[in-house]
C-alpha cells in the first residue's frame, strides 16, 4: 500500500469558497497538490487522465474568481472533470471515480449542485450554457455561466450552432476554448488547422491594439495584472477572427497553465462582461506527469497503472477484443474490394478503424467529432458507388439519428454502420451504453439489422455486410474480449434474414440476439439437467427476421425467451409483434422478452451490471422457471 500524496494546501480547500483565502501566489503550489491527488486517484481506479491534468490551474482559476455553483461552470465532454470534483465536495470519494456506486467519471447533476449540467457526449456545452445564460437574463440575476469546450468538442456542428444563436443572441456566455492540440487522436479538420493557425500567433496583433480593444469593449481601464498577462501571452487577436464574426469577443490565446495569465483575463471578464465572451487558452493535454506528456494519446483513458513507471495494468486477454477482429476483418474485406472505404468521428482506435488507416489511409476517413456528417458522408460515398463503413459506437449513432433516417435509408442507400459498444460498457456508465441502436434502427423500412453472437460470427458480418449492396445494413458488438471462438481466416456470407439453430431441445426455446448466447448456452445446460430439454438459436438478424426459425419455435416448445443487450423496442419488440400477428400466441405459448431495465443505470463491472439486468445466465434461468410457474432448482451451473 503506498501512501496517499502530501497536500498541506489542498487539505484546507473542500470546497470553492475555501480558495478565497488563499492567495494567488499560492495557487501554483495547489495546483501541483491538485495534480498529484488526481494522478494517485487514477492509478488506482482508470479513467480519463490526460484531460484533466491539462485544466487543473483553469479549474483552480475558475473556481477561485467566480462564485460557483451559483455561477454555471459547464465542462464539455466532462471527462476533465476530476480536478473540479476534488475541489467540489467530492475529494473523499475521488477514489471511487468509476467503480460500482462511486462518482461518475463525468459531470452530472445528480451528483452535485457544482455540476449544473451532465454530459460525457461532447459538443453540447455552449449550446446548455447559451440556455442558462438566457434563463440569467430572462430571471434578471448577475449570474454569470461559464462553458469550457476542448479543440475536439469544437469540430461537432453542435457547437456551431450554440456560437451562431449566442451571438445573434448577444448573450453574457463566457466560451473556454482549451485548445490541447488533441482530441482522443491527433485532431483533424480544417478547424482545427484554423485554431493551430490563431494559437501560431500569425493572425495576432500588437498588445497596444489588443488594450485598446479590451478597453473599449469592457468599458473600464485594464488593470496592470492583464497588462502583464497578455505581454506574456503568445499573441493577441483583435478581429476579424472567425468567433468575432460569430458575435462573440474573443480573448487569446493565453497560457492555460499561468495564472498570471488566467486570473487578470478572468476577473476583468467577470465584472465587465458585456456580450458573449470566447477565451482561447492554449493546454497541454497530459500536463504536469511525463509518461502522460509523453504519450502518443496523452493517457486519455487508461487503466490502472504505476505512478513511478506510468506503466499500466493490463489483464492477459484470453481473446482477442471485438474491436480487434473487426478492424481487421474490415481490412481483409478491403484488400478484396477497392470501394470499401471506412470512416469513424474521431475514434480510429476506438473502433479498430486505425487497422484500415495504416494499410488503406486513402480510404479511410476521421470526420472528427461529428457524427451526423459521418453519416451522410457516407450516404454521399455510397450514392456514388462506394462501399463505406461508417463505425461508429452505438452511443454516439444516436447523434446521427435523422442522417440515417433521412439520408440513408428513405434513399435505401447502401451504407453500413458497425456498431462497436453495443450493451453495457462498465466505467463510463448510462452516457455510453449501447441501448437504443437495435430499436431505432430496425424500426426502419429497409434496413438490415444484425447483431454479433461471437468474434467468429462478427467476421461473418463484415463479409455480408461488404457484399450486401441493396440498402443500409448494420451489425452491432460489445466493448470487449470475445468468446475465444476459432476464427475462420475469411468470413462467410450470411444468407440475409436467417438465424441458425445453435442447440435443438424440445420444451424451451432461448433466442438470442447478441452476445447473451453465451449465457443462453450456460442456462441451457441447467434447463436440460432440470428436465427442461431447451433449444438455444442465434437470431442474428433483427431485420429481416426469420420468420420460419421463429414459427418453428414458437410451434414446437412451450417456452421462448427471447435475449439481448439492448432496451426494450428492440429485438424482442420485432419478435413478438410477429408472434402476435401470425396468432402463434393463441395457443398458450409462454413467451418472455429479456431486455435492458428501463432505468439509467450506473457504472459498474458489465458482468455485475448484465447480472442486475437479469441478463446473465442465472437471469435466464429465473426467468424460464417464473414463466413455467416453477422455482429454481438449488442447485444450477448458472446459480
Ligand atoms: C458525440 C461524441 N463523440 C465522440 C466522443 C468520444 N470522445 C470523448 S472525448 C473526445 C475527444 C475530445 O477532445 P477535446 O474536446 O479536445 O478534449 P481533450 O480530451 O483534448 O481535453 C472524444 C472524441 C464523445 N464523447 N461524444
Ligand atoms: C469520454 C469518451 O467518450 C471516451 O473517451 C470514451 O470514454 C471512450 O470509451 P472506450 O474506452 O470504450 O473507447
Ligand atoms: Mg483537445
Amino acid at each position: 500500500m503506498t501512501s496517499l500524496p502530501d497536500t498541506p494546501l489542498l487539505d484546507q480547500v473542500k470546497f470553492p469558497a475555501d480558495l478565497k483565502s488563499i492567495e494567488d501566489r499560492d495557487l501554483p503550489q495547489l495546483a501541483r497538490e491538485v495534480r498529484d491527488e488526481m494522478i494517485d486517484a487514477v492509478s488506482t481506479t482508470g479513467g480519463h487522465l490526460g484531460a484533466g491534468l491539462g485544466v487543473v490551474e483553469l479549474t483552480i482559476a475558475i473556481h477561485k474568481v467566480f462564485d460557483t455553483p451559483d455561477d454555471r461552470l459547464i465542462f464539455d465532454v466532462g471527462h476533465q472533470c476530476y480536478p473540479h470534483k476534488i475541489l467540489t465536495g467530492r475529494r473523499d470519494r475521488i477514489r471511487t471515480l468509476r467503480q460500482e456506486d462511486g462518482l461518475s467519471g463525468f459531470t452530472k447533476r445528480a451528483e452535485s449542485e457544482y455540476d449544473p449540467f451532465g454530459a460525457a457526449h461532447s459538443s453540447t456545452s455552449i449550446s446548455a450554457g447559451l440556455g442558462m445564460a438566457v434563463a440569467a437574463d430572462l430571471s434578471k440575476t448577475d449570474r454569470k455561466v461559464i462553458a469550457i469546450i476542448g479543440d475536439g468538442a469544437m469540430s461537432a456542428g453542435m457547437a456551431y450552432e450554440a456560437l451562431n444563436n449566442a451571438g445573434a443572441l448577444d448573450a453574457r456566455l463566457i466560451v473556454i476554448l482549451n485548445d490541447n492540440d488533441m482530441s482522443i487522436a491527433p485532431p483533424t479538420g480544417a478547424m482545427s488547422a484554423y485554431l493551430a493557425r490563431l494559437a501560431s500567433g500569425r493572425t495576432y496583433m500588437g498588445f497596444r491594439d489588443f488594450g485598446k480593444k479590451l478597453t473599449a469593449y469592457l468599458g473600464k481601464s485594464v488593470d496592470r495584472a492583464i497588462t502583464r498577462a497578455v505581454e506574456h501571452a503568445r499573441g493577441y487577436v483583435t478581429g476579424g477572427t472567425m468567433f468575432e464574426e460569430l458575435g462573440f469577443y474573443h480573448i487569446g490565446p493565453i497560457d492555460g497553465h499561468s495564472f498570471e495569465h488566467l486570473l487578470p483575463v478572468l476577473r476583468n471578464v467577470r465584472d465587465n462582461q458585456k456580450g458573449p465572451v470566447l477565451i482561447h487558452v492554449v493546454t497541454q493535454k497530459g500536463k504536469g506527469y511525463p509518461p502522460a506528456e509523453a504519450a502518443a494519446d496523452k493517457y486519455h483513458g487508461v487503466n490502472k497503472f504505476d505512478v513511478i513507471t506510468g506503466t499500466q495494468a493490463k489483464a492477459k486477454p484470453n481473446a482477442p477484443s471485438y474491436t480487434a477482429v473487426f478492424g481487421e476483418a474490415l481490412v481483409e474485406e478491403a484488400r478484396h474490394d477497392e470501394k470499401i472505404v471506412g470512416i469513424t468521428a474521431a475514434m480510429p482506435s476506438g473502433t479498430g478503424l486505425d487497422k484500415l488507416q495504416d494499410v488503406f489511409p486513402e480510404r479511410t476517413f476521421d470526420v472528427g467529432i461529428a457524427e451526423q456528417h459521418a453519416v451522410t458522408f457516407a450516404a454521399g460515398l455510397a450514392s456514388e458507388g462506394y462501399k463505406p463503413f461508417c463505425a461508429l459506437y452505438s452511443t454516439f449513432l444516436q447523434r446521427g439519428y435523422d442522417q440515417v433516417v433521412h439520408d440513408v435509408a428513405i434513399q435505401g442507400l447502401p451504407v453500413r454502420f458497425p456498431i462497436d459498444r453495443a450493451g453495457f460498457v462498465g466505467a463510463d456508465g448510462p452516457t455510453h451504453a449501447g441501448s437504443f441502436d437495435t430499436g431505432f434502427l430496425a424500426s426502419l423500412p429497409g434496413f438490415v439489422v444484425m447483431a454479433a453472437a461471437d468474434e467468429a460470427e462478427l467476421k461473418h458480418m463484415v463479409r455480408t455486410a461488404a457484399a450486401y449492396d441493396a440498402g443500409p445494413i448494420s451489425f452491432r458488438y460489445p466493448r470487449g474480449e470475445g468468446v475465444g471462438v476459432a476464427l475462420p481466416e475469411r468470413g462467410e456470407i450470411l444468407e440475409i434474414g436467417r438465424g441458425r439453430i445453435v442447440k435443438q431441445g424440445s420444451k424451451v426455446a432461448l433466442l438470442s440476439f447478441g452476445t447473451r448466447l453465451a449465457d443462453c448456452l450456460l442456462a441451457a445446460e441447467d434447463l436440460d439437467a432440470a428436465g427442461l430439454s431447451t433449444t438455444v438459436a442465434d437470431a442474428r438478424f433483427a431485420k429481416p427476421l426469420d420468420h420460419d426459425l421463429i414459427r418453428q419455435l414458437a410451434r414446437h416448445h412451450a417456452v421462448v425467451v427471447t435475449v439481448e443487450e439492448g432496451a426494450v423496442g428492440g429485438f424482442g419488440s420485432q419478435v413478438v409483434h410477429f408472434l402476435v400477428n401470425e396468432g402463434l400466441l393463441d395457443n398458450g405459448l409462454k413467451v418472455r422478452s429479456l431486455v435492458l431495465p428501463d432505468i439509467w443505470m450506473d457504472q459498474a463491472k458489465p458482468e455485475t451490471m448484465y447480472a442486475k439486468a437479469g441478463l446473465d445466465a442465472a437471469g435466464i434461468l429465473k426467468t424460464v422457471f417464473a414463466a413455467l410457474g416453477q422455482d429454481v432448482p438449488e442447485v444450477t451451473a448458472a446459480g
